[in-house]
């Protein structure tokens, strides 16, 4: 795996330019500055052209806690839990979790200008363009180095090979987290979920009991129900219905599984079948990722 000190930003500064050494701090600067100028480039380019366990071997280090500021992905079809799980190693890391898909929904309530665009593409279970989501992450980034983040974990971005070797261009990603749940069960954790409109958790109304197929293990999961102050709160969201769910799912084996197949061919890729609900799945992944959770966030894990 490679060490994150080498960034190479061909769109910033002389072709394969490499700059030593920067500070993570740096690091997240240099993204948001290299999306900014690659938003451009992008929009040229397409307007002429057994449960729980570790799978394949990246084999994650034990993090260092004096050199966390971890570049993660977190892949994974829709519903899969990757918000969940990604949001949780943040508060454990101690690195902000962004989600394309949170940024996506927050430019769609706010009226803007994308707005309606953005509504109609989502709707149809569809994604949006490289440029749009470019910009968004951008203008994400901007804004946590200018509150002083470093290191992330990204839930929902690379989501095609092209996003994906963008990314490769701008910064060195250590560790690729996929999950993987059987299709049925995505569907109905689609179907259950439920967030709330005032302090945005998510919950889940659906009660999972699978039947394992082809040997693996039967799958549970309990409902993740809200506390009763959000219960009048809850809403669903306007892609969770039965056809656009379908669609997500076919667009994800048909743009994003090659995104796996470009982070297994780098030896980045950690697989995990999830076993369950959060209470058997969470220890698992914990371990999976070499990481505990009963040691301080600052010094998790040596
Ligand atoms: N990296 C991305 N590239 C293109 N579209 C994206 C990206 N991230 C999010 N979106 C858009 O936002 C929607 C919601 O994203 P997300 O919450 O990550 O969904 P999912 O639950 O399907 O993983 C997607 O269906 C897509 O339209």
């Amino acid at each position: 795996m490679k060490s994150n000190h080498k960034i190479s930003l061909p769109l910033l500064s002389a072709p394969n330019a490499v700059v030593q050494s920067r500070s993570p701090t740096t690091t997240m600067a240099a993204m948001a500055r290299f999306f900014r100028s690659s938003s451009s480039a992008i929009r040229r380019s397409m307007s002429t052209a057994a449960a729980g366990e570790l799978k394949s071997q990246p084999c994650p280090r034990r993090i260092d806690p004096k050199a966390r500021n971890v570049q993660w992905v977190f892949l994974g079809c829709p519903g899969v839990g990757k918000g969940t799980y990604a949001s949780r190693l943040s508060v454990l890391l101690g690195v902000p979790h962004i989600a394309t898909g949170d940024l996506v929904r927050e430019e769609l309530s706010s009226a803007g200008p994308l707005s309606k665009q953005l509504a109609d593409i989502v709707n149809q279970g569809k994604l949006v363009s490289d440029e749009i989501i470019i910009n968004l992450l951008s203008k994400r980034l901007e804004m946590g180095e200018a509150k002083g983040e470093s290191g992330f974990i990204l839930d929902g971005f690379p989501r095609t090979v092209r996003q994906a070797e963008i990314l490769d261009d701008v910064t060195d990603i250590e560790l690729v987290v996929n999950l993987k749940l059987p299709e049925t069960v995505l569907l109905e954790k689609c179907l259950g979920r439920r967030i709330c409109s005032q302090c945005g958790k998510n919950f889940n109304v659906a009660s999972i009991n699978v039947k394992g197929e082809k040997g693996n293990p039967d799958i549970s999961m309990a409902p993740l129900l809200p506390p009763s102050h959000c219960v009048s709160k809850l809403i669903t969201r306007s892609d969770d219905t039965e056809t656009i769910v379908k669609e997500r799912l076919r667009i994800y084996n048909e743009k994003s599984q090659p995104v796996e197949d470009f982070y297994r061919g780098q030896g980045k890729l950690v697989e995990f079948d999830l076993p369950g609900g959060i209470p058997d799945s969470w220890p698992k992944l914990l371990e999976a990722l070499n990481l505990d959770e009963n040691e301080d966030k600052q010094s998790a894990t040596a």
